[in-house]
């Protein structure tokens, strides 16, 4: 048996001078990738779903107003033969489905998190907090944040938690979990990790579940990660200092989005009201925050790194604020090339944003603006909402 040295010797109790930051951001993606131009006959194959014509139109249609191009996923027609009650449509495979999860989702999030060590530049020693954000890939005892600590040799004495199960918003509660770690702990380095598998919830097309025909147009795989810490050592590089988060629910809105885990697996309820009271609400639920910016009256002075959970929630939003056309180019981009890959895809976002910025030369990795907002809407309806600092490029 190995040994233990105190965990709480190497936490120092005391707060930190300054405020969070993303320190390194990673990503992967699992190997199988799928265009969206493919999509609709590819799904109706696999489902032996090719006989229900209309609704193949009627999807195909969704499809060519996505937003996507391509998305990535796991999920191999072997497995697809090996397990065929994932596409019985209401047959019993949630233990099917949990297998391949537990073996999975360990794997897609280690990859994403070495990668953003390797970016840190850091000994892994240096991780005080393991955070796990996932709604699809927890269910296991222990869970992937155990296998994932195990794997990439965290201490054994790493305070590990799970943000599980919010939807799409779980990687900012994540970030906005570890911002109030890291302040209040100097020292501490909290890697949070979001993965999400749609095996969870990969369905055979139903004229009784056209919610979940869209989620089948638009979500995909992916893991990604990052490091969030107080007071950079000069060899840390921060991308974003995380300046206030906070979650706002939207009331009355419980039946516009919802999902649960049945024997034939994740079911959920995509409602054309969400973009209705995400419309009716944005406004009043951003209010405080953009006082706190003193950007009210010039919204397209700041940067935004919103979840991309739809091309119409986009376009909303895009809409709603009276953005021009670039304000939202990062969150456009992560939808296209990946799809909505719930919580991993807002870490995507921030990934991108920085990644466009230095490609455009802006003097900084907000795209030359100083402060963002950081946004994420799912269940709840839940907004979770992020001002962001850039740092100069
Ligand atoms: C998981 C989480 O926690 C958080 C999340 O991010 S959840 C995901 C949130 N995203 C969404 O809900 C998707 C938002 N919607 C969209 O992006 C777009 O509406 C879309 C791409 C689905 C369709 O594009 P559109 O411009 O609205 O096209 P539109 O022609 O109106 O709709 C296409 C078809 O889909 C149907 N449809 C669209 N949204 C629907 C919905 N929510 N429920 C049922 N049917 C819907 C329309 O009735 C239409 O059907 P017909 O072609 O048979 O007439």
């Amino acid at each position: 048996m190995g040994s233990l040295d105190n965990g709480s010797a190497r936490i120092n109790n005391q707060k930190a001078n300054g405020l969070a930051s993303i320190l390194a951001i990673g990503t992967a993606l699992p190997p199988i990738c799928i265009k969206q131009d493919d999509y609709p006959d590819y799904y109706f194959r696999v489902t032996k779903s090719d006989h229900k014509t209309q609704l193949k139109e009627k999807f195909r249609r969704i499809c060519e107003k996505s937003g996507v191009t391509k998305r990535y996923t796991v999920l191999t027609e072997d497995m697809i033969k090996e397990n065929e009650n994932i596409i019985t449509y209401k047959a019993p495979s949630l233990d099917a489905r949990q297998a391949i999860l537990h073996k999975e989702t360990p794997k897609l999030a280690i990859e994403a998190a070495l990668k953003t060590i390797q970016e840190w530049g850091q000994p892994v020693s240096k991780i005080t907090h393991l955070f796990f954000c996932s709604s699809s890939g927890g269910c296991y005892l222990p869970s992937s944040d155990f296998q994932i600590a195990k794997a990439l040799g965290l201490e054994p004495t790493v305070q590990r938690s799970m943000v599980f199960p919010h939807g799409c918003y779980v990687a900012s509660s994540g970030l906005r979990l570890a911002k109030d770690i890291a302040e209040n702990n100097k020292d501490a380095r909290v890697l949070v990790v979001c993965c999400e598998l749609m095996v969870s919830s990969f369905h055979a097309p139903s004229e009784d579940a056209i919610g979940m025909l869209i989620g089948h147009a638009i979500f995909g795989d992916g893991a990604a990660c990052a490091i969030v810490g107080a007071d950079p050592e000069p060899t840390e590089r921060p991308i974003f200092e995380l300046v206030k988060g906070g979650q706002v629910i939207v009331p009355d809105t419980e039946d516009c989005l919802g999902g649960w885990v049945m024997e034939m697996g994740w079911i959920y309820d995509l409602n054309k009201r969400l973009l209705q009271a995400l419309a009716d609400n944005i406004l009043g639920a951003l209010d405080d925050t953009l006082r706190l910016t003193g950007k009210r009256d010039d919204l397209n002075g700041l940067f935004y790194v919103l979840h991309p959970g739809g091309r119409a929630i986009i376009d909303l939003l895009e809409e709603k604020l009276e953005l021009t056309k670039d304000k939202l180019e990062s969150s456009r981009r992560v939808l296209s090339n990946y799809g909505n890959m719930w919580g991993p895809a807002l870490v995507f976002t921030l990934d991108e944003m920085r990644r466009k910025s230095k490609e455009d030369n802006a003097t900084t990795t907000g795209g030359g603006s100083e402060l963002g907002l950081m946004m994420a809407f799912g269940p709840g309806l839940t907004t979770e909402i992020m001002v962001l600092r850039s740092v100069p490029l």
